[in-house]
């Protein structure tokens, strides 16, 4: 069982870091002159949950590996209760992205959260605990403060409220319209004027990003659609060739090829050989220099084109800063590592590069085109941000005591409800744990990075496209979101340098590197979406669609 293994290996290296730690706290390091070096010490100064005493630290990896193996192993009946055996991917996130028929897609939301979040409660009442131990054997409040201590940034916390706050009247017309899309597909039975967006019809198990709606939501339905899975399949594209493609772009920027270790240990697709797998995509570093892999289970569309140049990302940056000492061989902080791919993938998925790589036949530089590419986008991108910010403003709360064990499931779903403005197919209880059904919250896997990184993305993109002289702000023949970076090799060693910093540096001088500014700034994000923000007040406006949503039905009661 290599869960077994992964166990045994985990307790092995926090007996290591434990050793690593005791030693390091009886060098007066704080005195170190070279800048460097006493960096290196003061990483090294903060244990983690290693402090934790090996009885209590079994029990944390025992709560953490069951709760992920529940939420792996879950199975979950059809609608018509044919068959037993559907699993999240890729049978239940297919029927979340295809269905159109609500009563299927309400059975498929409802049956997974039963099959996984449910299960869990107890196991997290009893981990949140243990990360609170561990927080304060390491001099922190809670859970919160260990958790944030890696972005070394005072104020992070209400830099992010600030970033959400400049995002939400985006956000708002965006939802405004999607709301309205839907209530004209499914009827104002379904989908009211006013209300919250029933979560279920949103294309995507978790609400997480609506691209899937993109036939109900595209400006002009009659124009080509950027959704080029259509074509990836004529083509006879595989998971390999997928791969291949997103390590030309890297290349062609003058980035790192995929090393041989790469191609021969990666798994790209679900092996048919039945053994059991963690499908959730992910990227891992063996810190050789040369041993890099990418384990997914690549499904031939649009949407695994884009992931596989996500986890690629990860891996360039592993490339990057492989002659870095040990502890800075990690992004310059979270948020950096997930922005990586995702940038190259701004540039990927326009029509002008789908056209260049013979996805998207000839696309004459037509509005309506890019109004439906823009509209792609945004369905993805800016109706993330409110998730990115629930899952961890939710876990912070937590692990702070904001929110009591009595109310997990409720406070969740006042985030969910008040920043995302969703609402549950049917009232939940606190007998449900509805954060336990998405993968980061049994994985333990901090979530604020990806906020940060769709923002900052957006930074990194500006600033690589001016570099590449693919845009120019007083220009409006060449808009942002048009720009793509392939081949240009100024661009590439732009990005290159601040890659190969890995830690070493505190991040605003990473992000000064790459955009000459210190500080996220969501100016980029809206410069991108500004056309598309335009065209959304004005169809808003016509249609006399209500900005904004009511949130006095209850989506959540107490079990009395
Ligand atoms: C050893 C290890 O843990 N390695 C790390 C990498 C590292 O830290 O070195 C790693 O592989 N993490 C896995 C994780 C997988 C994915 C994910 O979880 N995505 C989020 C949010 C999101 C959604 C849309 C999007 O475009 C980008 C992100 C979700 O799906 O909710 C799934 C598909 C995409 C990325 C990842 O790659 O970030
Ligand atoms: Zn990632």
């Amino acid at each position: 069982m290599t869960s077994a293994g992964m166990l045994a290996s985990r307790l092995e290296y926090a007996r290591f870091e434990k050793d690593r730690w005791k030693q390091v706290t009886q060098v007066d390091w704080k005195s170190i002159k070279d800048e460097n070096v006493k960096r290196q010490f003061k990483v090294l100064s903060k244990l983690g949950t290693a402090a934790l005493p090996e009885d209590r630290l079994e029990k944390y990896d025992q709560l953490q590996s069951g709760m992920e193996r529940t939420y792996s192993t879950a199975r979950v009946c059809n609608l018509n209760g044919t068959s037993c055996d559907l699993s999240l991917e890729p049978d239940l996130s297919e029927i979340m992205a295809n269905s159109r028929d609500p009563e299927e897609l309400e059975h498929v939301w409802l049956a997974w959260r039963e099959n996984t979040g449910k299960k869990m409660r107890n196991s997290y009442k009893e981990f949140v605990e243990l990360i609170n131990e561990a927080a304060e054997l390491n001099g922190f409040s809670d859970g919160t403060e260990l958790w944030l201590d890696v972005y070394d940034t005072a104020d992070f916390q209400s830099q992010i409220a600030r970033l959400w706050d400049q995002l939400t009247p985006l956000y708002e017309q965006l939802h405004a319209y999607v709301r309205g899309r839907l209530r004209q597909h499914y009827g104002e039975e379904v989908v009211s004027r006013d209300g919250p967006i029933p979560a279920h019809l949103l294309g995507n198990m978790w609400s997480q990003s609506w691209g899937n709606l993109l036939d109900i939501c595209k400006p002009y339905p009659e124009k080509a659609s950027v959704d080029v899975t259509p074509q990836m399949k004529a083509q006879g594209y595989t998971p390999l060739k997928m791969f291949q493609m997103s390590d030309e772009f890297f290349t062609s920027l003058g980035l790192i090829p995929m090393t041989p270790e790469f191609w021969n240990r990666s798994i790209l697709e679900k092996p048919d050989d039945g053994r059991e797998l963690v499908c959730h995509a992910s990227a891992w570093d063996f810190y050789d220099g040369k041993d890099v892999r990418i384990k997914q289970c690549t499904v031939i569309t649009m949407e695994y084109f884009v992931t596989a140049h996500h986890e690629m990302g990860h891996i360039e940056y592993y490339l990057q800063y492989a002659r870095q000492p040990q502890v800075f061989k990690t992004g310059a902080n979270p948020g950096f590592h997930e922005a990586v791919g995702d940038t190259l993938a701004l540039s990927v998925a326009t029509p002008k590069h789908l056209k260049k790589i013979g996805l998207l036949e000839e696309v004459i530089n037509d509005p309506e085109v890019d109004m439906n590419f823009l509209m792609s986008v945004a369905l993805d991108k800016i109706a993330f941000l409110p998730f990115g910010y629930v899952m961890d403003k939710w876990r912070w709360g937590v692990f702070s005591g904001d929110i009591s064990e009595d109310d997990l499931n409720c406070e969740w779903w006042k985030l969910r409800l008040g920043l995302q403005g969703i609402e549950p197919p049917q009232v939940r209880s606190e007998m449900d744990f509805d954060p336990g059904a998405k993968y980061h919250i049994p994985g333990n896997v901090p979530y604020i990075r990806y906020f940060v990184s769709f923002i900052i993305q957006f930074q990194f993109h500006k600033a690589l496209c001016i570099t590449a002289n693919q845009y120019d702000p007083n220009d409006r023949a060449r808009p942002l979101h048009q720009c793509d970076i392939y081949n240009n090799k100024e661009a590439g060693k732009k990005l290159a340098k601040m890659l190969s910093m890995g830690a070493s540096k505190p991040w605003p001088d990473a992000m000064e590197a790459i955009t000459g500014q210190r500080e996220m700034d969501a100016t980029a994000l809206r410069d991108y979406f500004q056309p598309l923000e335009d065209w959304l007040k004005r169809e808003n406006q016509e249609n006399q669609e209500i900005i904004g949503w009511k949130t006095d039905e209850p989506v959540c009661t107490r079990e009395p």
